[in-house]
């Protein structure tokens, strides 16, 4: 069961109600340093080494380049300049680039240890970099606490999902709107008109949410009592009510089965498209992110090694090597 205690307000990414898992240090204060040598995962490549057609991604410098330089006309939403993060002696994530612009939807993607959700933790307050620069719509967000980088318009999907368990599908939705009502605590207390006019707005607008997430018939239900793949549906609803323009996801099909993932993956374009967002996705699930994703950044132990489109990705030698284990050629 994926459901966690109540929220600690370090670690909430933004004022969102969002549920907290074990925070960040607690998670990985006693993890491992990245394992040396090779490391399982999912990803199917779609040539190989051998083939002898790396395809236009280069190694680590090339990635870089590509990851920072974009020639797109549409608006940047996020920059990430040259973004370092070290844990003691441990390098999370090194010389990091990555702009996005107004509506793209991107892959993060990597083996286990890579630096994908410290990227998140980076961008969304979480941790402060060690070096470098992470900018929000052209403004540099040091110093920002989670609650207002939230504020300014960027959500998350935690990969240990965070909900409250023992509140109702509706209500974990209604919390996270909470987070930009305006109504304050007299009001509430005094149950003036005005409250009472927000909160049926706010009931509103979270049942139509659970529509599009295809929860709605699950509104009244205890948020524990869901399968699984719902109480990630779950999680991104209770995302999107804080009004993002930058949806972080991470490993949003984690655990689903593939139907299941196949459902997900409809549903993160639809939402994308539909709420006119800039989406970053983390996944294990290259099926997924393979077919949603424009661009790919990969990451092996906190470096950048390729950036491309899916297929370019597929074929990189890098690539197949970090998650075969193998030397790149
Ligand atoms: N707060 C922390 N303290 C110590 N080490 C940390 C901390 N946060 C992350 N790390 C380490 O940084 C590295 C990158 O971790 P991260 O969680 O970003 O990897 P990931 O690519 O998301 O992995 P996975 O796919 O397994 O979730 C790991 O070695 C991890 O143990």
């Amino acid at each position: 069961m994926g459901v966690q205690r109540e929220p600690r307000e370090e670690e909430q990414a933004g004022n969102t109600g969002t549920p907290a898992g074990s925070g960040p240090a607690e998670r990985y204060g006693t993890a491992p340093a990245a394992a040396s040598g090779p490391r399982p995962g999912t990803f199917t490549p779609g040539g190989t080494a051998a083939s002898g057609d790396p395809g236009p991604v280069g190694g680590p410098d090339a990635a870089g380049e590509q990851a920072g330089l974009d020639t797109g006309a549409l608006p940047v939403v996020l920059e990430c300049r040259d973004v370092s993060i070290r844990f003691g002696g441990l390098v999370a994530l090194a010389g990091f680039n990555l702009t996005l612009r107004q509506g793209e939807l991107v892959g993060l993607i990597g083996p286990n240890g890579a630096g994908k959700t410290t990227v998140f933790n980076l961008i969304t307050g979480i941790y402060r970099p060690t070096a470098g620069e992470i900018r929000l719509f052209h403004r540099p967000i040091a110093g920002l606490k989670p609650h207002r980088i939230t504020q300014l318009g960027v959500a998350r999907t935690f990969q240990n999902i965070r909900l409250f368990g023992n509140m109702t599908v509706l209500d974990n939705v209604r919390t996270a709107f909470h987070s930009r009502t305006r109504t304050g605590v007299i009001p509430a207390i005094l149950r003036t008109r005005g409250f009472h006019a927000e909160e049926q707005a706010v009931t509103r607008r979270a049942l139509e949410l659970l529509e599009t997430l295809r929860l709605a018939h699950r509104a009244e239900e205890l948020a524990r009592n869901l399968p699984y793949g719902e109480q990630r549906r779950l999680e991104i609803a209770r995302a999107l009510a804080t009004g993002p323009r930058i949806l972080l996801l991470d490993e949003p099909a984690a655990g689903m089965n593939p139907s299941e993932s196949r459902e997900l993956r409809d549903l993160i374009e639809e939402v994308h498209r539909r709420f006119g967002l800039t989406t970053l996705l983390i996944e294990h699930h290259m099926d997924v992110v393979m077919s949603v994703c424009e661009r790919v950044v990969v990451l092996d132990y906190g470096r950048t090694i390729a950036v491309g489109t899916p297929d370019e990705v597929r074929r990189n030698p890098a690539v197949i090597a970090a998650y075969l284990g193998e030397e790149a050629g």
